[in-house]
């Protein structure tokens, strides 16, 4: 039931869900759309009235509206079981909307909690290699310069010290930076990060979140990013609160942190 589209880079793409029979023929038809070409009057990630309901009929995203515009981090918060993962799963074409339509600018790199399930290959310069969109005629040194680049933007240093390890030798904050270094390397235009720095001590952590901050601006990603933990609130943009599955705050961070300061044993 996944939606077949096609997408040259370049050119927005566009697919239309096929009809599930648990619709009725008077909803209207769910979109998923992607495109290349996002700006700030078009936004990189655009969710329209999207609900999700489970097989059980159990609504997990409730009329879900959002926006992130190129260049913006927006922070998504709630409590446990509001549906937040449910979103990103949505918003990344991972699960289909029961309702509601999504549009997604690509290349889009999704980063996890868990680093140990996202590292593939058998060192990590390899894993990162991996992701580098390649060219027929590519030389392995543009590709090498690539691995270092986004080793050195997530504060894998000095490279050279990492490449060859395999996952296993790596500390767990280690594997979590060489997982981001790796959707980095896509050159996404953006990025899901749900609870991404979960396996990371405190001081890791708001480096490797200062790391992406930096990133964001510099390459102009939209990145949606979900968390439980409000220290990481300080370098958001956006800050979008989940309750029930539905968004009951949204705003500028200035404005919100009072508001989450108030409601944080809620969030
Ligand atoms: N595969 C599934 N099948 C049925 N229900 C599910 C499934 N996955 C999640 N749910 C339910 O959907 C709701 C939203 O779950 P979701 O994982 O999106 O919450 P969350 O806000 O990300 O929670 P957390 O902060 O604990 O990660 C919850 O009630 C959960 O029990």
């Amino acid at each position: 039931m996944y939606p077949a589209f096609t997408h040259v880079p370049g050119t927005p793409c566009r697919a239309t869900l096929p009809h599930r029979r648990n619709l009725s023929p008077k909803r209207p038809r769910v979109n998923f759309s992607c495109t290349a070409n996002a700006s700030r009057s078009n936004p990189a990630i655009a969710v329209d009235n999207v609900s999700f309901w489970w097989k059980s009929g159990r609504v997990a995203l409730d009329k879900v509206s959002l926006r992130v515009a190129p260049g913006e981090l927006a922070m998504l918060v709630g409590p446990n079981g509001c549906g937040k993962s449910t979103l990103l799963r949505v918003v990344r074409g991972l699960l289909i909307p029961s309702y509601g339509s999504v549009q997604l600018s690509t290349p889009c790199a999704f980063v996890h909690q868990n680093p140990d399930v996202q590292m593939l290959f058998p060192s990590v310069a390899t894993d990162i290699a991996a992701s580098v969109p390649k060219r027929p005629d590519m030389p392995v040194d543009e590709i090498r310069d690539s691995v270092i680049e986004a080793m050195e933007a997530v504060g894998l240093s000095p490279p050279e010290k990492y490449m060859r390890l395999s996952a296993h030798r790596l500390s767990g904050g280690q594997r979590q930076r060489a997982v981001v270094a790796s959707a980095l390397a896509m050159r996404p235009t953006t990025m899901l990060f749900d609870e991404a720095t979960a396996s990371m001590d405190p001081v890791n952590r708001a480096e490797l979140v200062a790391r992406v901050r930096r990133v964001v601006s510099e390459r102009s990603i939209a990145a949606l990013w979900v968390t439980h933990l409000l220290e990481e609130l300080d370098v958001a943009d956006t800050i979008i609160v989940m309750r029930g599955g539905k968004i009951t705050a949204h705003g500028p961070r200035v404005a919100m942190m009072p508001l989450i300061y108030e409601m944080q044993d809620q969030v």
